[in-house]
């Protein structure tokens, strides 16, 4: 079934009118065929008007995707409603090849393990080392309690998580207690631990938020580098309009409970996007 189309934010009007280009509608792609579908989303926490009130859209294999919204838009809700962190009031959600809506509590926890999720609060344990805390993400994917403190690990484990160490430029802080490390530190330590899951999907909720612009920056453009040469889908929510820009290939927006934007990042400018914050 097609999706959603792009829905331009304003008309442009006046002297904008000559230099603003409508935003390019994000191609159309199958449900079937694509990694994340949504289809009349629905999210009500209370009796009133519903956060997310008909979101519906659909990519597939290897997008970089952002979500854009001003604050209380419903980005996180939308983000975990994908994974049934937060269950959704209505609508349906295709991830990876599965109906999440019906999937019962073990086919969840299978799929939810395909996912790397990444958040602004980077969740590391402390005062384990950062290399434990890598190995970390090599639980979602293994049968058996414990095996993955750095005590029990296989060498191989070892060196794959010292691998995605390496990726994100830390493996000589490998021994250190994790909250001995900056912020910018911890959150490369939260992508490696991400991508030792060995995910098929990346989400990322505001990963940068915490970060000030110039590692936000860097930290980003690693993320989404690892992701691109990974080939891995990523899906991200982030205040940064730069960042929408410069690091997805599709930009969606929320707006008022709807999706007010789905576009294709190139040809967008971030003045354009401002409306969405009035
Ligand atoms: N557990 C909850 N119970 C009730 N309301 C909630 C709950 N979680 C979120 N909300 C409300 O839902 C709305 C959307 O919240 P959400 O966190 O999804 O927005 P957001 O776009 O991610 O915001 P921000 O940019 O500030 O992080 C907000 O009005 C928020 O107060």
């Amino acid at each position: 079934m097609a999706t959603d189309v792009a829905r331009p934010l304003t008309e442009p009007s006046g002297a904008a009118a000559e230099t603003a280009a409508a935003p390019r509608p994000a191609p159309r792609i199958a449900r079937d065929k694509a990694i994340l579908a949504v289809e009349g989303l629905i999210k009500r926490y209370e009796i009133g008007e519903p956060v997310l009130n008909g979101v519906g859209f659909a990519f597939g294999a290897g997008e970089a995707v952002s979500l854009i919204g001003a604050n209380g838009s419903g980005k996180s809700t939308l983000l975990h409603c994908c994974t049934r962190l937060i269950e959704p009031s209505g609508g349906r959600i295709r991830l990876l090849g599965d109906e999440v809506t019906p999937l019962p509590p073990r086919r969840l926890r299978r799929l939810r393990a395909r996912v790397g999720l990444v958040f602004q609060k980077h969740n590391l344990v402390g005062r384990l080392s950062v290399l434990t805390n890598v190995l970390h993400g090599a639980q979602a994917r293994q049968s058996g309690p414990g095996s993955w403190c750095q005590a029990f690990a296989t060498k191989t484990a070892r060196e794959e998580a010292l691998h995605c160490l390496e990726q994100v430029g830390l493996a000589d802080l490998a021994a250190r207690r994790a909250d001995r490390l900056s912020g910018g530190q911890s959150q490369r330590v939260a992508i490696a631990r991400a991508l030792m899951q060995r995910p098929e999907l990346l989400m990322a909720d505001e990963p940068v938020a915490s970060l000030d612009p110039k590692a936000g920056q860097e930290v980003m453009a690693l993320f989404a580098e690892l992701a691109r040469a990974r080939g891995l889908t990523l899906f991200f929510t982030t205040h940064h309009l730069e960042h929408a820009l410069d690091f997805s290939e599709r930009v969606l927006a929320l707006k008022g409970g709807r999706l007010a934007l789905d576009a294709t990042a190139s040809g967008l400018r971030a003045d354009d996007l401002q409306s969405l914050y009035v």
